[in-house]
Order: structure tokens, then sequence, then C-alpha cells
């Protein structure tokens, strides 16, 4: 490859780069695609002014980035962070652009954020955040253009607020602009429980490809919030065996099996949401990071990135792992786990029900019409099944592994649409 490396200080954007070139080097991708994917096609920063309660003005910085729109409008969430930056906004969208590649939706990749302690911020500071933020961003969002989502320290209440100053300025009702909206204003049914279906539907297709009955399989959740809980809940609604699941408070182990269902309704009952206190017979309780070392034929991280590393990865016994968190292998980890023939299923795949499910809200959005809970879970699964093949083909074809494998379809659908469109702009 000829090409001139493009690098960064930023540990993200550097480690984003050098996997696109490392998979492009690969794939045998021509050089002009090599140079214009390794480039964002717009990366916005922003100053944003606000009057904080006790009178004073404080600027903060906001930032916008748009890595491809080849296949679609941008889709990539929002955070509030003290350490976003524009390179780390930029290593994001290039994730995100790979990620809707792969899930097979009309998306390209996009994030943005805000450089701000959002602890340290009253409701009132955030609200006035958020609006100064969308009239800045407002020229290069747009249901056709960017179409951004809640992201780390963003959710339902941001997103309506971004939408409600978008419509205000356009003076139109701007619902498909951005996802992640609460039911009542224009989200979907069924999207709370969207990344854990997605991640819970590549564990059940993993164990069919490897011709085993999921009734004879035993699974443990590593995570109990959003992701870890509805995983749980559809792994064991489909027969599993889910021996253990795990939260701060500890890992909760029952050879026969956890009632999933009973756990949902107990940390729903806590007002942190913890599994603090649960209890059913033939339960043991240990350390959080217990689960992770149990001999189960999956073992899926839906907590935190780097959960699984170089220090702690030898005593994994798991015999395959499914990937619902972002990140929560380090690649030293892989390292040690691949040469045991464990099959990894990677998270951009495992976890893009999250991403899929805001397509449907877009979808639902431009047509004004909305789907039943059912509806989008069976699209859904779908959707999920037929990516996960796509994967596990292409990985047997070309003999490397899924995470690879992935990331290969995923430049490829991009590439091709590069191609196709010519080079203009
Ligand atoms: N929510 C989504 O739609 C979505 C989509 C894609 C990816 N993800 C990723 O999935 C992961 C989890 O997200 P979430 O929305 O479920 O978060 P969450 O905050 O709802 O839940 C996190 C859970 O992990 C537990 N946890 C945290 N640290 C732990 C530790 N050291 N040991 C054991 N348990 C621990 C928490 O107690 C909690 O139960 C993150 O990596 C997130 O980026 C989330």
């Amino acid at each position: 490859m000829a090409v001139k490396r493009r690098t960064s200080q930023d540990v993200l954007l550097s480690t984003a780069l050098e996997n696109f070139y490392n998979a492009a080097e690969e794939m045998g991708l021509e050089d002009d695609l090599v140079e214009i994917l390794s480039r964002s096609e717009r990366r916005v920063c922003v100053s944003i002014p606000v009057e904080m309660d006790d009178g004073s003005v404080r600027v903060f910085d906001g930032y916008r980035v748009v890595h491809s729109s080849a296949l679609g409008p941008a889709k990539g969430g929002i955070r509030f962070h003290p350490q976003v930056s524009i390179d780390e906004t930029e290593a994001l969208a290039f994730m995100m652009t790979w990620k809707c590649s792969l899930a097979g939706i009309p998306y390209g990749g996009g994030k943005g954020g805000v450089c701000c302690e959002p602890l340290e911020l009253s409701l009132k500071e955030k609200e006035r955040i958020t609006r100064t933020f969308a009239a800045r961003i407002e020229p290069f969002v747009g249901a056709w253009t960017d179409v951004p989502a809640p992201d780390v320290n963003t959710g339902a209440q941001e997103m309506v607020w971004f939408m409600d100053t978008i419509s205000k300025i356009r003076g139109q009702l701007e619902p498909a602009v951005f996802t992640g909206k609460p039911v009542p204003l224009w989200g979907s049914k069924g999207r709370n429980a969207a990344t854990g279906l997605g991640v819970a539907t590549c564990a059940i297709e993993l164990l069919r490809v490897l011709g085993k009955d999921p009734k004879d399989t035993s699974v443990a959740v590593q995570g109990f919030g959003n992701v870890g809980s509805f995983t749980a809940k559809f792994l064991h609604d489909a027969g599993v065996k889910v021996v253990a699941i795990c939260d701060i408070t500890g890992t909760y182990y029952c050879k026969d099996g956890i009632d999933v269902n009973k756990a949902m309704e107990h940390t729903q009952k806590n007002p942190k949401r913890l599994l603090e206190g649960y209890t059913q017979p033939g339960l043991e309780k240990s350390d959080p990071t217990d689960l992770l070392y149990l001999d189960v034929d999956v073992l899926l991280p839906c907590a935190m990135e780097g959960a699984i590393n170089k220090s702690n990865a030898d005593k994994v016994k798991a015999k395959h792992i499914v990937e619902g968190a972002n990140g929560p292998l380090t690649p030293e980890a892989d390292e040690i786990l691949r040469p045991k023939g464990i099959y990894i299923v990677p998270d951009f795949l495992a976890n893009s029900g999250g991403v899929i499910g805001s397509y449907f809200e877009w979808c639902q959005n431009l047509a004004g019409f909305f789907w039943s809970e059912e509806e989008y879970n069976q699209r859904l699964t779908s959707i999920m099944r037929s990516n996960f093949q796509r994967v596990w083909e292409y990985s047997k074809e070309k003999k490397v592994e899924m995470r690879r494998a992935a990331f290969m379809v995923a430049i490829k659908r991009v590439a091709d649409a590069v191609k196709m469109r010519g080079v203009f702009l």
C-alpha cells in the first residue's frame, strides 16, 4: 500500500486509523479508496456560550463529525463528557461508519460531543448547553444529512430539547432529526430492549451454527443494566440456562439457572437499579469479577470496556464470548484468547441492535406511522440473524476471526458505495 498513513496523538483516533489501514491492506483495497475513507467528510467545531445559574457566562466546546455519508445520512450519538475532543469524536464517528455498514442499514457514520462535566451542571444549565449546541450545529443536522442520538450522559430528555430547538428554528416539527426520543414524543416501543435483544440473538445464532441446542447451554452475563438485563432476559426466554448474572454489587450464581424475570423485577424496585439483596433458592453470591471466570458455554460481557484484559484473560474458561458492551476485550486479551479456539462475536456486530433500533425510530418518524413492540422485535431479530450469518460465512470463507471478518465486511460495503457514487465531494 503506497498510501501515507494518517496518524493522531489521540489514542482512540490513532487506533481507529490503524485498524482501518490494516484491514484495508489485508483486503487489498485500492489506494484512492483508502485515502478517501481515512479522512472525515466534515469536522465541525463550535463554541457554546451559556449563562450559568449564578449569572456568569461560560463557553463550552462542541463538536459534530461526519466520517462518511456514502451509505446514507450520518448516524451517531452526542456525548457530554469532560474528555470530549475533536479527535476522540472523529474516532467514534469512524466506528459508527463501520457499525452502520455492518448492520446493513442505510446510514453513514457520525458522532458529536460537548466538553463539559454533567455532574457539575444543573438541569437548567444542561438544557441551555443542549439548546445552544443544537442551534450552532443546526445547519449540519437533518433527517437526510446527519441524525444524532443519545450517548454517554445524554438521554431521552436531551433528545427532546434537541428536537424542539431544531423544530423551532425551522418552523416545523423535525422528529426524524434525532433518535432516542421517549415513546410519547415520537420514540419507538421496543427501543429500550433493542440492544439486549440483538446481543441475545447473536448468542443464539452462534449456538445454532455450532450445532448446540440452547436448552443444553449455560451462559453468564456480566452487567445487569440496560444491555445485560435484557440480554439475560431474552436468553432465558429462549430456554438458555443463565447460570450467573452480576453488577457492581456482586456475582449471583445458581447452577440450576437464575430466575432472570425475578431478578429484573428486583432491580426495578431498587432505587439504584442494583441486584443487591436479590435471592432465590440455591443462589451463591461472590465478587463481581468471579463471573468472568466461570466455566460456561458463552460468556457475555455487557458492563464496561476493558473488562477482560491482559491481566485476567488467561483465567477465562468460557467456551465462547459475545461482546455486549463496547470494547469489553482489550486487543491483548484477544491475543491470549484466540489460540484457545474461542469464537468471539465482536461488539460492533453483537450490540448493533441499538443502532438498528434507531433506524426503526427514524423510519417510523419519516412515515408518521408507529409499529407494535412485537413487530419491532421481530424485524430486529431477523436483521441481526442475517448480519451474524454474513460475518460468520465471511470469516469461514476468508479464514479470519470474526472481528476481522466483521471489519472487512463493513469496509467493503462503504468502499463499494463510494466507488459507485463516484469521486465528487
Ligand atoms: N445501552 C445501549 O443501547 C448500548 C448500545 C451499544 C453499546 N452499549 C454498551 O454496553 C455497555 C453497557 O451499557 P448499558 O447501557 O447497559 O449501561 P448501564 O449503566 O445501564 O449498565 C451497566 C451495568 O454494568 C454493571 N457494572 C459496571 N461496572 C461493573 C463491574 N466492574 N463489574 C460488574 N458489573 C459492573 C453496572 O452495575 C450495571 O449493572 C457499555 O459498554 C455501553 O457503551 C450500550
